[in-house]
């Protein structure tokens, strides 16, 4: 085999990528700390986890006890003590009854507390997304978010569920085996002590590389999911360029050295049990011989040889049972580092206390630069003021800053320096609900939902009667379209709306901007081509949004825009000119070599 032959497939595809950055960046945490938060989700549970523990005592002491009855009922037997031989055997049936009736308690309350730390959990985790700034989301793959929310958790969910009572059982009989074996003979308790110490090592060994193994597998799970995701809400890319052998062969990578990672992780953690059983195997050698010749010396009686071979295999199960646990808790862990990687990221903070609604909305950005990274700028000392009800585009070519304007002026990202303000506040002082109540933005990617019409429409504003939807829809031109729909407002939107066509998703997005009646309003011209009647549609119900708003438009073509109050030009972050469309072509500068080029035809 070769030195490439020998890596895994994870350490293969490990190539350069932004994917890369974001796996090196997360670093694994403590174990120790991990094992604490985990083990606080069950501390909240406390009922169940106390019902759970009394159970699992009740059942180890009726295990521990049982042997020491069994070696008692023997040695009344050659003794000839059969009224103490009854009784012993009356007591073992009872205590069996009550292990049976403890097993069951134990399975349900187990399920009980697995479930729930795993929802409450999920819970935790869906919360902390919702709340994470745009910032964060455009950088994780959202294939490996979902993976962490649904893989990660319920694999610590299926490790509490199998491992959490066998746990605390096999502390339990280890410790219940070790006394009741040193009450009845130190020296063999002794030698069969010797084994934990052989296990002890082999457990810890083996589990750190099940360990780093998981971590491997559950990151290419993430990218796999990562990838299935974008090809799925791509496929008509993918199919319109042919690319499909190609991402058949990207996703065979990824697949092939999951698959790699999960055969070592699987082989590892299938060593555990044949390496545990030559151990015990071990154990039980050095019973029967130094058992056998206590037994010939008097030292014990017969009784005790079979109590304590009862014992080393009560002793020794619960030792294996351990190290193989202590594997999964190991796999657990890394999962749950995953997801409380996730959980200490820094919410989106609403900061700014005041609360009190935009009267005017007017804007005034002061001096503002910004990066996304913090080697390249974006925004050069912009500064812009839009008085209230103006009607405000931003026209320049692709990448010089547009859309990034709206971003900051949204607060979907902070300023490095300079100030935004809004009616004289800085928009940093406003709680970020209360700015974004007062501002409506229709984007060209339409986002909907897969729900009915209605409750699309009444997205930006749940409160509005079916009164107030009805005049949105009439004024955003979407009324004749849902009127035609077979159930009208009551529509089932499949797939995100994709049963619509762009335009009608736009004129949809107009009229949820109608009932959110904002004090500013963005709008992000369409670009892409719908027939001339939808078009027309778009406009008008924009011209009719726009009424009496202060509106800020990132315009692609210039002939909508023509009676803007003013018309900003951006270049590569700067901005190059400004005025009214009149103004500018007077200038014979930026703004009019741009108008000049899509007269004549050509793309800016
Ligand atoms: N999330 C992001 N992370 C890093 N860089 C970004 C991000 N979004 C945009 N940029 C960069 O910021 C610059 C300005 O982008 P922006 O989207 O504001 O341009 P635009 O004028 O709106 O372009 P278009 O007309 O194509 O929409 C570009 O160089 C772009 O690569």
């Amino acid at each position: 085999m070769n030195k490439t032959e020998t890596k895994t497939g994870f350490e293969k595809l490990q190539k350069p990528s932004r994917m890369r950055t974001v796996l090196e960046v997360e670093k694994p945490k403590e174990s120790k700390q991990t094992f604490k938060r985990l083990l606080q989700y069950f501390v909240d549970e406390r009922k169940l986890l106390i019902g759970l523990l009394l159970a699992v005592t009740m059942g180890v002491l009726c295990n521990v006890y049982a042997p020491k009855l069994q070696s008692q009922a023997i040695d009344s037997i050659t003794q000839g003590a059969f009224g103490v031989l009854t009784q012993r055997l009356g007591l073992m049936l009872a205590i069996y009854l009550i292990y049976g009736l403890t097993s069951l308690f134990q399975s349900r309350l187990s399920a009980h507390l697995s479930q729930r730390v795993v929802k409450t959990m999920r819970k935790d985790l869906f919360d902390k997304i919702i709340d994470l700034p745009i910032k964060y989301v455009d950088q994780h793959a959202h294939g490996d978010l979902m993976s962490r929310m649904t893989n990660d958790v319920e694999n610590i969910s299926d490790t509490i569920s199998q491992s959490l009572s066998s746990l605390v059982a096999g502390i339990l009989t280890i410790i219940g085996t070790v006394v009741m074996m040193f009450s009845l003979s130190w020296q063999l308790t002794l030698l069969s002590c010797t084994t934990v110490l052989l296990t002890v090592l082999v457990t810890k060994k083996l589990a750190g590389w099940m360990r780093r193994f998981y971590r491997q597998k559950q990151i290419l799970l993430g990218r796999l999911n990562a990838q299935i995701e974008e090809h799925v809400i791509g496929y008509q890319t993918v199919v319109a360029y042919n690319r499909q052998p190609q991402i058949v062969e990207d996703f065979s990578l990824t697949a092939d050295a999951l698959t790699k990672t999960s055969i070592r992780s699987d082989i590892l953690s299938g060593l555990m049990g044949p390496a545990m059983n030559v151990i015990n195997n071990i154990g039980f050698v050095i019973i029967a011989v130094c058992g056998g010749y206590f037994a010939i010396h008097g030292m014990i009686s017969i009784g005790v040889i079979s109590a304590f071979i009862v014992y080393a295999r009560q002793f020794g199960r619960p030792i294996n049972e351990l190290a193989q646990i202590y594997g999964q808790i190991e796999t657990a862990l890394a999962g749950a580092e995953r997801v409380f990687a996730i959980l200490d990221e820094t919410s989106e903070s609403s900061e700014g206390s005041c609360q009190v609604p935009l009267s005017e909305g007017r804007i005034q950005f002061e001096n503002v630069d910004f990066s996304y990274i913090p080697e390249k700028q974006v925004l050069y000392d912009f500064s812009l003021e839009i008085r209230s009800g103006h009607k405000v585009a931003l026209v320049g070519a692709t990448g010089s800053g547009k859309t990034t304007v709206v971003n900051l002026l949204m607060r979907f990202y902070d300023i490095d320096s300079g100030r935004i303000l809004i009616d004289g506040t800085d928009i940093r002082d406003i709680e970020r609900d209360t700015l974004r109540k007062d501002i409506a933005i229709v984007l060209q990617d339409t986002v909907l939902f897969t729900d009915t019409i209605r409750n699309n429409l009444k997205y930006s504003n749940p409160s509005a009667d079916d009164e107030q939807m009805r005049k949105a829809a009439r004024l955003s031109y979407c009324d004749k379209l849902i009127s035609q729909l077979p159930r009208g407002y009551d529509t089932l939107l499949s797939s995100s709306g994709n049963n619509l066509s762009q335009g009608q998703r736009q004129l949809l997005a107009i009229g949820r901007a109608f009932l959110a009646d904002p004090k500013i309003l963005i709008l992000d011209e369409a670009t892409s081509s719908v027939d001339t009647r939808t078009e027309k549609h778009i406009q008008d119900a924009m011209i009719n949004l726009m009424k009496d708003r202060t509106s800020l438009i990132i315009a692609h073509r210039l002939s909508t825009i023509q009676d803007a109050d003013c018309i900003v030009v951006m270049d590569q972050g700067r901005i190059a000119e400004q005025g009214s469309h009149d103004e500018l072509l007077a200038k014979k500068g930026k703004y009019y070599e741009l108008y000049n080029t899509q007269f004549e035809g050509k793309a800016i």
